[in-house]
Protein backbone atom coordinates (compact mmCIF):
# COMPACT_ATOMS: atom_id res chain seq x y z
CA UNK A 1 0.00 0.00 0.00
CA UNK A 2 1.20 3.52 -0.65
CA UNK A 3 -0.25 4.51 -4.17
CA UNK A 4 -2.71 7.64 -4.68
CA UNK A 5 -5.23 5.27 -4.78
CA UNK A 6 -4.62 3.10 -1.38
CA UNK A 7 -4.27 6.61 0.71
CA UNK A 8 -7.80 7.83 -0.58
CA UNK A 9 -9.21 4.57 0.09
CA UNK A 10 -7.56 2.88 3.48
CA UNK A 11 -5.72 5.90 5.05
CA UNK A 12 -8.52 6.90 7.87
CA UNK A 13 -8.10 10.07 9.87
CA UNK A 14 -9.17 9.23 13.05
CA UNK A 15 -7.35 6.22 13.05
CA UNK A 16 -3.88 7.68 12.34
CA UNK A 17 -4.26 10.29 14.79
CA UNK A 18 -4.91 8.09 17.56
CA UNK A 19 -1.95 5.86 16.42
CA UNK A 20 0.43 8.64 15.21
CA UNK A 21 -0.64 12.23 16.47
CA UNK A 22 -0.98 11.86 20.52
CA UNK A 23 1.63 13.95 22.67
CA UNK A 24 4.02 11.28 22.50
CA UNK A 25 4.66 12.22 18.27
CA UNK A 26 5.64 15.94 20.11
CA UNK A 27 9.09 15.74 18.36
CA UNK A 28 8.38 17.46 15.30
CA UNK A 29 6.26 20.38 16.84
CA UNK A 30 8.07 20.77 19.43
CA UNK A 31 10.70 21.51 17.17
CA UNK A 32 9.80 23.72 14.96
CA UNK A 33 8.36 25.68 18.09
CA UNK A 34 12.17 25.81 19.02
CA UNK A 35 13.04 27.09 16.27
CA UNK A 36 10.58 29.71 15.95
CA UNK A 37 10.45 31.19 19.29
CA UNK A 38 14.61 31.25 19.08
CA UNK A 39 14.87 32.94 15.37
CA UNK A 40 16.94 29.83 14.34
CA UNK A 41 13.73 29.86 11.41
CA UNK A 42 12.12 32.85 10.44
CA UNK A 43 9.36 34.13 7.93
CA UNK A 44 5.68 35.29 6.76
CA UNK A 45 4.63 32.36 5.22
CA UNK A 46 4.26 28.78 6.11
CA UNK A 47 3.66 25.73 4.35
CA UNK A 48 2.71 22.57 6.24
CA UNK A 49 3.21 20.26 3.50
CA UNK A 50 1.88 16.66 3.28
CA UNK A 51 -0.53 17.94 6.88
CA UNK A 52 -2.16 14.64 6.95
CA UNK A 53 -5.33 15.30 9.05
CA UNK A 54 -3.05 16.88 12.12
CA UNK A 55 -2.70 20.24 13.82
CA UNK A 56 -0.08 20.14 15.81
CA UNK A 57 2.84 21.81 13.97
CA UNK A 58 0.23 24.68 13.21
CA UNK A 59 -0.51 24.92 17.10
CA UNK A 60 3.13 25.22 17.26
CA UNK A 61 4.05 28.06 14.78
CA UNK A 62 0.60 30.12 14.40
CA UNK A 63 2.19 33.07 16.39
CA UNK A 64 4.87 33.22 14.88
CA UNK A 65 4.31 33.60 10.89
CA UNK A 66 1.50 35.92 9.39
CA UNK A 67 0.04 33.33 6.95
CA UNK A 68 -0.09 29.40 6.64
CA UNK A 69 -1.16 27.30 4.01
CA UNK A 70 -2.20 23.49 4.71
CA UNK A 71 -1.13 21.00 1.75
CA UNK A 72 -2.59 17.20 2.09
CA UNK A 73 -3.08 14.87 -1.08
CA UNK A 74 -5.65 12.75 0.49
CA UNK A 75 -9.66 14.22 0.49
CA UNK A 76 -10.66 12.84 3.58
CA UNK A 77 -7.45 14.53 5.66
CA UNK A 78 -8.33 17.62 3.58
CA UNK A 79 -12.20 17.52 5.07
CA UNK A 80 -10.85 16.87 8.75
CA UNK A 81 -9.01 19.82 8.21
CA UNK A 82 -11.15 22.35 6.78
CA UNK A 83 -14.05 20.64 9.38
CA UNK A 84 -12.03 21.49 12.53
CA UNK A 85 -10.90 24.67 10.68
CA UNK A 86 -15.06 25.67 10.29
CA UNK A 87 -15.25 24.82 14.12
CA UNK A 88 -17.77 22.00 12.97
CA UNK A 89 -19.33 19.58 15.56
CA UNK A 90 -18.00 16.47 16.11
CA UNK A 91 -14.11 17.10 14.90
CA UNK A 92 -10.62 15.34 15.88
CA UNK A 93 -9.52 17.57 19.55
CA UNK A 94 -5.89 19.05 19.35
CA UNK A 95 -6.69 21.01 22.79
CA UNK A 96 -3.55 18.69 24.21
CA UNK A 97 -1.37 20.59 21.84
CA UNK A 98 -2.62 23.69 21.64
CA UNK A 99 -2.32 23.50 25.43
CA UNK A 100 0.91 22.58 25.02
CA UNK A 101 2.51 25.70 23.30
CA UNK A 102 0.12 27.55 25.02
CA UNK A 103 1.96 27.03 27.71
CA UNK A 104 5.36 27.45 26.26
CA UNK A 105 4.44 30.81 24.82
CA UNK A 106 3.04 31.89 28.21
CA UNK A 107 6.01 30.34 30.31
CA UNK A 108 3.76 29.62 32.76
CA UNK A 109 2.17 25.97 33.48
CA UNK A 110 -1.20 27.81 34.28
CA UNK A 111 -3.51 27.36 30.88
CA UNK A 112 -7.29 28.44 30.69
CA UNK A 113 -9.76 27.48 28.79
CA UNK A 114 -10.05 31.06 27.71
CA UNK A 115 -6.39 31.41 26.69
CA UNK A 116 -7.05 27.70 24.45
CA UNK A 117 -10.07 29.47 22.54
CA UNK A 118 -8.19 32.47 22.10
CA UNK A 119 -4.90 30.45 20.52
CA UNK A 120 -7.97 28.40 18.31
CA UNK A 121 -9.02 31.17 16.90
CA UNK A 122 -5.61 32.56 15.63
CA UNK A 123 -5.10 29.28 14.27
CA UNK A 124 -8.04 29.56 12.43
CA UNK A 125 -7.14 33.05 11.02
CA UNK A 126 -3.70 32.02 10.39
CA UNK A 127 -4.43 29.03 8.25
CA UNK A 128 -5.79 30.95 4.89
CA UNK A 129 -5.79 27.95 2.91
CA UNK A 130 -6.18 24.02 2.36
CA UNK A 131 -4.94 22.70 -1.00
CA UNK A 132 -4.07 19.62 -2.47
CA UNK A 133 -0.46 18.25 -3.18
CA UNK A 134 1.18 15.25 -5.04
CA UNK A 135 5.10 15.29 -3.41
CA UNK A 136 5.80 13.29 -6.87
CA UNK A 137 4.81 16.63 -9.06
CA UNK A 138 8.07 19.42 -10.02
CA UNK A 139 5.46 21.29 -8.69
CA UNK A 140 3.44 19.38 -5.94
CA UNK A 141 0.94 22.17 -5.77
CA UNK A 142 0.04 22.59 -9.29
CA UNK A 143 -2.29 24.04 -10.14
CA UNK A 144 -1.22 26.43 -7.85
CA UNK A 145 2.31 28.30 -8.39
CA UNK A 146 3.34 29.62 -4.91
CA UNK A 147 6.45 29.56 -2.61
CA UNK A 148 7.23 30.15 1.07
CA UNK A 149 9.86 31.81 3.44
CA UNK A 150 9.25 27.99 5.62
CA UNK A 151 8.13 24.67 4.65
CA UNK A 152 7.50 22.08 6.90
CA UNK A 153 7.15 18.26 6.07
CA UNK A 154 7.05 15.34 8.88
CA UNK A 155 6.80 11.67 7.41
CA UNK A 156 5.51 12.82 3.68
CA UNK A 157 7.87 13.01 1.38
CA UNK A 158 9.46 9.15 1.95
CA UNK A 159 6.07 7.81 1.70
CA UNK A 160 5.10 9.30 -1.35
CA UNK A 161 5.32 6.23 -4.33
CA UNK A 162 6.24 7.22 -8.36
CA UNK A 163 9.59 9.10 -8.66
CA UNK A 164 12.85 8.68 -6.47
CA UNK A 165 13.38 10.18 -2.93
CA UNK A 166 15.84 12.70 -4.78
CA UNK A 167 12.93 13.82 -6.95
CA UNK A 168 10.79 14.23 -4.42
CA UNK A 169 13.04 16.33 -2.73
CA UNK A 170 13.80 18.86 -5.50
CA UNK A 171 9.94 19.09 -6.05
CA UNK A 172 10.03 20.26 -2.11
CA UNK A 173 12.63 22.68 -2.87
CA UNK A 174 10.55 24.33 -5.59
CA UNK A 175 8.35 25.38 -3.10
CA UNK A 176 11.04 27.33 -1.08
CA UNK A 177 11.57 30.51 -1.40
CA UNK A 178 15.35 31.45 -1.96
CA UNK A 179 16.74 32.27 1.52
CA UNK A 180 13.69 30.43 2.72
CA UNK A 181 14.01 27.23 5.48
CA UNK A 182 12.83 23.97 4.82
CA UNK A 183 12.30 21.82 8.24
CA UNK A 184 12.21 18.05 7.37
CA UNK A 185 11.21 15.01 9.87
CA UNK A 186 11.60 12.13 8.28
CA UNK A 187 11.16 8.18 8.73
CA UNK A 188 14.88 6.66 8.68
CA UNK A 189 16.36 3.26 7.55
CA UNK A 190 15.14 0.54 8.33
CA UNK A 191 11.62 1.81 8.01
CA UNK A 192 9.27 -0.47 5.35
CA UNK A 193 6.29 -0.06 6.29
CA UNK A 194 3.88 1.87 9.03
CA UNK A 195 0.35 1.02 10.23
CA UNK A 196 -2.86 2.47 9.91
CA UNK A 197 -5.76 0.98 11.50
CA UNK A 198 -5.65 -2.58 9.83
CA UNK A 199 -3.86 -1.10 6.82
CA UNK A 200 0.07 -1.20 6.55
CA UNK A 201 1.39 1.18 4.43
CA UNK A 202 5.07 1.13 2.70
CA UNK A 203 7.83 3.50 2.70
CA UNK A 204 8.63 2.67 -1.28
CA UNK A 205 12.23 3.66 -0.50
CA UNK A 206 14.51 3.69 3.08
CA UNK A 207 16.88 6.47 2.72
CA UNK A 208 19.79 6.91 5.76
CA UNK A 209 21.06 10.18 7.11
CA UNK A 210 23.69 10.03 4.11
CA UNK A 211 20.94 9.89 1.64
CA UNK A 212 18.80 12.64 3.06
CA UNK A 213 21.56 14.67 3.05
CA UNK A 214 22.77 14.56 -0.32
CA UNK A 215 19.20 14.72 -1.61
CA UNK A 216 18.71 18.31 -0.17
CA UNK A 217 22.27 19.36 -1.11
CA UNK A 218 21.90 18.33 -4.94
CA UNK A 219 17.94 20.17 -4.27
CA UNK A 220 19.80 23.67 -3.61
CA UNK A 221 19.90 23.55 0.73
CA UNK A 222 22.49 23.97 3.23
CA UNK A 223 22.08 22.26 6.13
CA UNK A 224 21.57 24.06 9.47
CA UNK A 225 21.09 21.32 11.93
CA UNK A 226 20.16 17.77 12.42
CA UNK A 227 18.08 15.95 15.24
CA UNK A 228 17.14 11.92 15.57
CA UNK A 229 14.55 10.55 17.71
CA UNK A 230 15.43 7.36 18.60
CA UNK A 231 12.10 5.22 19.01
CA UNK A 232 11.82 2.01 21.10
CA UNK A 233 10.72 -1.43 19.10
CA UNK A 234 6.72 -1.13 18.61
CA UNK A 235 5.17 -4.42 20.35
CA UNK A 236 2.05 -4.27 18.44
CA UNK A 237 4.35 -3.52 15.45
CA UNK A 238 2.74 -0.33 13.96
CA UNK A 239 6.06 0.78 12.28
CA UNK A 240 9.46 -1.26 11.94
CA UNK A 241 12.00 1.60 12.04
CA UNK A 242 14.35 2.84 14.76
CA UNK A 243 14.89 6.12 14.55
CA UNK A 244 13.28 9.64 12.41
CA UNK A 245 15.28 11.97 11.96
CA UNK A 246 14.89 16.22 11.60
CA UNK A 247 16.99 18.10 9.45
CA UNK A 248 16.70 21.79 9.25
CA UNK A 249 17.98 23.65 6.10
CA UNK A 250 18.37 26.86 4.36
CA UNK A 251 17.42 27.44 0.22
CA UNK A 252 20.50 28.89 -1.36
C1 LIG B 1 2.54 9.25 7.84
S1 LIG B 1 1.36 10.37 7.13
C2 LIG B 1 2.03 11.92 7.73
C3 LIG B 1 0.98 12.93 8.07
C4 LIG B 1 1.47 14.15 8.86
N1 LIG B 1 2.39 14.93 8.08
C5 LIG B 1 2.11 13.76 10.15
O1 LIG B 1 3.30 13.98 10.35
O2 LIG B 1 1.42 13.20 11.01
C6 LIG B 1 1.83 10.24 5.46
C7 LIG B 1 1.31 11.35 4.59
O3 LIG B 1 1.91 11.20 3.29
C8 LIG B 1 0.98 11.65 2.35
N2 LIG B 1 1.36 11.18 1.01
C9 LIG B 1 1.50 9.93 0.56
N3 LIG B 1 1.80 9.92 -0.76
C10 LIG B 1 1.88 11.22 -1.13
C11 LIG B 1 2.14 11.89 -2.35
N4 LIG B 1 2.38 11.23 -3.49
N5 LIG B 1 2.14 13.24 -2.36
C12 LIG B 1 1.88 13.95 -1.23
N6 LIG B 1 1.61 13.38 -0.04
C13 LIG B 1 1.60 12.03 0.00
C14 LIG B 1 -0.34 11.09 2.86
O4 LIG B 1 -1.43 11.77 2.29
C15 LIG B 1 -0.19 11.33 4.36
O5 LIG B 1 -0.75 12.55 4.76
Amino acid sequence: MSSKEDYERYFVPQDYVKEWAGLDMSFYPDALHRLFSTGVVKGDTYLEYGAGPVFHSVAAVCPFVKEITMAEMVPQNRHALTRWLDDEKDVINWDDYICRYVRLDAKSTEVTEASIDIRKTLMRSKVKNVIACDAILPNPLTPIEATFDVVGTSLTIECALGSTYRERIKNASNLVKSGGYFIQFVAGAPATEWRCGNTFFKCPEVQTFDDCLVALNEAGFNVLETDCLKLPPYEDYKYDGKEMLLIVCRKI
